[in-house]
């Protein structure tokens, strides 16, 4: 994929990115991450519509994940000529350590919040990586809604009426006050799936 430039160096190679998702957040994060992590070659990401094979709110570690695989996947089937197939899933999952109900489960527990990111590389999209995003708690009044089916979005703007996440901040933005943004958890967990593909000799 290398060649020569017009002033004479050499050409970075150039990767394409598949993400499975029209969100440009999680577009955006791909790209950024890539370019991060292999700052000598040059990548193009694509948002593709992939189907998570999940509830579109996914309410444990595990469906979220799945979520993530399911749509690296068929963004593999849709996107052959692609180099990267990036899945992206947000998730809650009642906290197991909660103190407040000695149940950590159902109404009354606390919901953690996080996504899942899987990223396959390889011809035959045969070498992955994933990671999870940072986690935080959501309120109670969220949690709450959360239990009888709302999803995130609908849960935060029904609890905090009036003041609406933006998109790139995102659940973890509105809550830290914009300090960490849903662009950046997307990013650092990128970064992290992003290890194997890094260290492509190291068994993982
Ligand atoms: O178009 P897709 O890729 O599906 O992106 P999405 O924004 O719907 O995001 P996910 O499917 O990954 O997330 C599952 C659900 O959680 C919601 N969600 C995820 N992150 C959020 C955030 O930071 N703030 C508010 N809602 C969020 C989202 O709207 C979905 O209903």
């Amino acid at each position: 994929m290398s060649g020569t430039n017009n002033t004479g160096g050499a050409t970075p190679p150039h990767y394409k990115i598949a993400v499975g998702s029209l969100n440009p957040v999680k577009i955006d994060a791909a790209l950024e991450g890539f370019r991060s992590v292999f700052p000598s070659a040059t990548f193009s990401a694509t948002g593709v519509l992939a189907n998570p094979g999940v509830d579109s709110q996914p309410l444990s570690d595990g469906v979220a994940f799945l979520g993530a695989w399911n749509r690296a996947r068929h963004v593999f089937d849709l996107c052959p000529d692609a180099n990267y197939w990036v899945g992206i899933q947000g998730g809650v999952q009642w906290d197991t350590y909660s103190l407040n109900t000695g149940e950590g489960k159902g109404d009354g527990g606390q919901l953690q919040a996080f996504s899942w990111i899987v990223v396959l590389g390889g011809d035959r999209g045969e070498l992955m990586g994933k990671a999870r995003t940072a986690t935080h708690y959501l309120p109670s009044d969220m949690s709450h809604l959360m239990h009888f089916g709302y999803d995130l979005g609908l849960a935060h703007h029904q609890a905090h009426r009036g003041i609406d996440y933006n998109p790139t901040d995102g659940s973890v933005g509105l809550l830290t006050h914009g300090i960490y943004g849903r662009d950046e958890s997307y990013l650092h967990a990128i970064i992290l799936a992003l290890i194997p593909h890094r260290n492509p000799t190291v068994a993982f």
